[in-house]
């Protein structure tokens, strides 16, 4: 009855407005009322395409305009009916009073009020750059997953691209809507905007010789003169989260990366952004790359070594472990435990591996071949081991992950914290790469559609994880950029000579 009343209302609201309007309008325009008419029906038209060609083009510029009240209206009109629909009403504290009494002619009579049920409380409004978040207070007995299952059924309420549950404090939650898909159009991100998320680039040395300042030699390490490394050296931007949040890769809080992905789903896209990244600061940059050096090769003159196939990476990683016990040395002599304890004249640059395409190293048919997969396998998981606090970290890539690649596969994961898992082909890579983090990160990577290169479930071991996509660069540009900033390639003479060894036909 209390609905029907309320509709009844509207309809006369809308009535009384719209007499309102004719007469404005024909007291203005007077003769040329439908003239006026006419041009305010085009108007709306005009208006209607412009919001429908803006949201293919420019959703960000649609968004606030056209989306968000819209949006907003859908989830006002729709809050009661959704919640009950889908399970998030609690019932009304006074209502529900019922019992059965013995009726007039001797049977069971029932009286009371009925049972209502309310839908929950709604804090807090507020329209985003990309979205809205609206905040709930959870009803006694109410828990974050009930509304976690209902996201779905309320991004299609409030007619938007998707609804995540955030807990802000217990008894609290955010439903933050997206108004559209950031990754399947991301607002372009300048190159200004990119850096002040990273960092400056390093200043290059002037010459020659400030560039043979950065030779290791044994256990002296002898620092740039002129580019310091700091942890903050580290942390690149190499795309966009979901959420119209950069994409951060922090190497100091997640020292290792396992990066899996299908052919085509943006792997060495997002390796060549962060290597791009990296290659102007004071870090080491060390490639292994199997498919003969088809992925790396471009990126050459900024990489210490580039080990081409199993038996240069084995000799390769070998050179690292060497790396690793001078630099554990320098961190005795001087009580440090990490490298960035280290004094500044003494402390070495970090150095990231690249690992591309791992099972090509971890998969051999002969005898040598599985000699030098076991050598490869036992170096990187020892790298992972002591690698975080010595400064060398490694990027290790894809196309499956599985526990085929062989027992060291498992051992190898548990090293490398963050994770990135792109389009996958089976299930298993997904459930492998993403292994500790919830059941929707899995189900959401095996949901990427292929047309999507670059968008991938991005997480780490702390179980926190997030849609998100690489800024895609050209590989001409990354080319261009190692080769600018070459002077910068730290000397690694035991990892080069070990490569070059067995290129020359010596054996590692
Ligand atoms: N973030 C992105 N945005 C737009 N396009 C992208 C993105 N990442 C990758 N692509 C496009 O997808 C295609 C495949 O990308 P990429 O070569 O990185 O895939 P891959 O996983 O390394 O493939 P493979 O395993 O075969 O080497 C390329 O044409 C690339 O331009």
């Amino acid at each position: 009855m209390r609905s029907l009343l309320r509709k009844l209302a509207v309809v006369l609201v809308v009535v009384w407005l719209f007499g309102r309007i004719t007469n404005l309008v024909s007291g203005v325009f007077g003769p040329a009322t439908p003239v006026a008419w006419l041009v305010l029906l085009v108007g709306a038209v005009v208006v209607w395409r412009v919001s429908v060609r803006l949201r293919e083009v420019r959703p960000w510029s649609w968004w606030p305009v056209f989306g968000a009240p819209v949006a907003v209206w859908w989830m006002l009109r729709t809050w009661s009916a959704a919640s009950e629909e889908l399970g998030l009403s609690v019932p009304a504290a006074r209502s529900g009073r019922f019992g059965l009494i013995n009726g007039p002619s001797g049977g069971l009579v029932v009286r009371g009020t009925p049972l209502k049920v309310i839908a929950p409380r709604r804090v807090g409004l507020r329209v985003r750059e990309s979205g809205l978040e609206v905040r709930v207070r959870l009803a006694p007995g109410q828990t974050p997953a009930q509304f976690e299952r209902a996201a779905e059924g309320l991004a299609h309420a409030w007619r938007i691209h998707r609804v995540r549950v955030e807990v802000p404090r217990p008894g609290l939650v955010t439903l933050v809507g997206l108004g559209f898909d950031p990754l399947r159009h991301p607002k372009p991100r300048h190159a200004q905007e990119i850096a002040a998320v990273g960092h400056d680039p390093v200043e290059l040395p002037s010459s020659e010789e400030d560039g043979r300042e950065r030779v290791e030699y044994g256990s002296e390490v002898m620092a740039p003169v002129r580019a310091e490394a700091t942890p903050a050296d580290l942390s690149v931007s190499v795309g966009i989260r979901e959420d119209s949040h950069p994409w951060l890769l922090d190497l100091t809080r997640r020292p290792h990366y396992l990066v899996c992905g299908a052919t085509r789903s943006g792997k060495s896209t997002l390796t060549v952004r962060m290597l791009a990244e990296l290659a102007r600061r004071p870090v080491g940059l060390v490639g292994i790359d199997a498919k003969n050096g088809m992925e790396l090769s471009p990126f050459g003159p900024r990489l210490s070594a580039l080990a081409v196939n199993r038996a240069e990476a084995a000799a390769a990683i070998d050179g690292l472990l060497g790396v690793l016990e001078l630099r554990t040395m320098t961190c005795r002599e001087h009580g440090a435990r990490s490298i960035w304890d280290l004094p500044s004249s003494v402390r070495p640059w970090p150095i990231v591996v690249v690992v591309d395409e791992v099972a090509e190293l971890m998969l051999a048919a002969d005898k040598p071949g599985k000699e030098e997969a076991a050598r490869c396998i036992q170096g990187l998981i020892r790298l992972g081991q002591l690698g975080a606090a010595l400064g060398i970290h490694l990027w290790v890539s894809g196309q499956r992950f599985g526990s085929d690649l062989g027992p060291g596969a498992t051992l190898l994961r548990a090293q490398l914290a963050g994770r990135v898992c792109h389009r996958v082909a089976d299930a298993e890579t997904a459930a492998m790469t993403l292994a500790g983090l919830p059941a929707e990160a899995v189900l959401e990577a095996q949901k990427i559609p292929a047309d999507l290169a670059g968008v991938a479930v991005a997480g780490d071991d702390s179980g926190a994880w997030h849609l998100v996509r690489s800024d895609p660069m050209d590989i001409t540009e990354a080319a261009a950029l190692a080769s600018q900033y070459a002077r910068l390639c730290l000397d690694l003479p035991e990892v080069e000579a070990a490569v070059h060894r067995v290129r020359l036909g010596g054996g590692w």
